[in-house]
């Protein structure tokens, strides 16, 4: 089943017509459409009050809560899709492992991954390990009306990160030493995770999504060479695993500059592209065949209104000759970030491209 009921693949016309899924799909588009990783969260005051004295993971249990914070961003900005509210590490947390967000740093987990014998924390993932995104997804798909629902999770080594290093690291020092010191013990790892992304992407499309990002935000710490062997992998089996539901496929990463053709042939439909590569160049790394998404630089949004519209043209220009491109920034909206500044920025984008 996909949005609003329908079965996968045949959403209501009205949101398969959406310019945010004709972009994903290369078709032409009425506008650029617009959407920020990030944009639910913390830069909302909405968002803020209606967290008040729930912590994150706990929020990320509650379809009603899930939905309004969703929401929120759309009714705002006016974005062209709207991206579930969850975490990448909801899954790892439904399956039992004993992990936590702590505020202002990230995913915490009480019991790293370093030996085979620690690999026993990661069983499958099933629908009613998560039932409460399927409520969630029920109620959003039911609210969103024609607005594309973006679904998402971690893939394999951007958890492998967190999971063997203990929280967030800079280094990824223990999860690379396993990745080149215990090959065996690092595929067996990254061929678990994989498995439970894909089973909690498919939860989300059955739901509703109308499309799903990957999201490998620290696999810019790789050299090409080890990226194509012990990670992609990994990422190909989630793409294939969801490859039959018809909805796109968004990969991205940060640093990702040198890894974005192999980005792209793990699966995705749409690459994602971060700021330091302009997207014309992206586009030739990637090759064709698939759309783009980025990649206006988040801290631009600090620098004031002129700034702003100077630096999303220098992106729109660079995108012109591209088949498809989905308009985002080059990584998430930063939570000090003037909720003004966004709603402007996608009135900017939208008037410019209008066709
Ligand atoms: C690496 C990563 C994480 N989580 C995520 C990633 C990949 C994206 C990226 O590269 O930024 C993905 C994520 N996390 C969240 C979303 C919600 C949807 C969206 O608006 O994009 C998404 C897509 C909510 C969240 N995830 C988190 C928050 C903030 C928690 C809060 O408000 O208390 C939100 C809204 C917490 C979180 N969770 C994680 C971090 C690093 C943090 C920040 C910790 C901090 O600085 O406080 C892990």
């Amino acid at each position: 089943m996909s949005a609003n009921g329908s079965p996968a693949g045949q959403q209501p016309t009205a949101t398969y017509d959406s310019a945010f899924l004709k972009a994903c799909r290369r078709e032409p588009v009425p506008h650029t459409p617009v959407w920020f990783m990030r944009q639910a969260g913390r830069s909302l005051p909405e968002y803020l009050k209606a967290r008040e004295g729930i912590p994150m993971l706990e929020s990320c249990t509650r379809p009603e809560l899930v939905a309004e914070i969703t929401l929120q961003p759309v009714r705002r900005h006016n974005v062209d899709a709207a991206i579930y509210y969850s975490d990448i590490v909801v899954p790892l947390k439904a399956i039992g492992i004993d992990l936590d967000i702590k505020p202002g740093v990230g995913p915490v987990v009480a019991h790293p991954i370093r030996t085979r014998a620690d690999l026993a924390q990661l069983r499958g993932l099933t629908p009613d390990d998560v039932s409460y995104v399927t409520e969630a997804i029920g109620l959003l798909t039911a609210e969103l009306g024609p607005t594309p629902l973006i679904g998402f999770a971690g893939a394999p080594f951007t958890l492998a990160s967190y999971l063997v290093e203990g929280g967030p690291s800079r280094t990824y020092e223990n999860a690379k030493a396993m990745m080149y010191g215990d090959p065996e013990l690092w595929a067996d790892l990254l061929d678990r995770l994989a498995d439970i992304t894909a089973a909690f992407l498919k939860v989300q499309i059955e739901a509703g999504a109308s499309a799903v990002q990957l999201f490998d935000s620290w696999a810019g710490a790789l050299a090409p060479a080890d990226y194509r062997r012990s990670v992609l992998p990994a990422s190909a089996k989630v793409f294939d695993a969801v490859a039959g539901y018809g909805v796109p496929r968004i990969h991205f990463g940060v640093g990702t500059g040198e890894l974005l053709k192999l980005m792209g042939e793990a699966g995705a439909d749409v690459v994602g592209v971060d700021y330091r590569v302009p997207l014309d160049e992206a586009a030739r790394r990637v090759g064709p065949g698939k759309a783009l998404q980025g990649n206006l630089d988040p801290t631009v949004l600090f620098a004031g209104k002129e700034a702003v519209e100077t630096k999303a043209r220098e992106v729109l220009d660079a995108a012109a000759g591209l088949e498809g491109h989905v308009f985002n920034l080059g990584h998430g909206v930063m939570p000090s970030t003037d909720p003004d500044v966004l709603t402007r920025l996608v009135e900017f984008v939208h008037t410019e491209t209008a066709r």
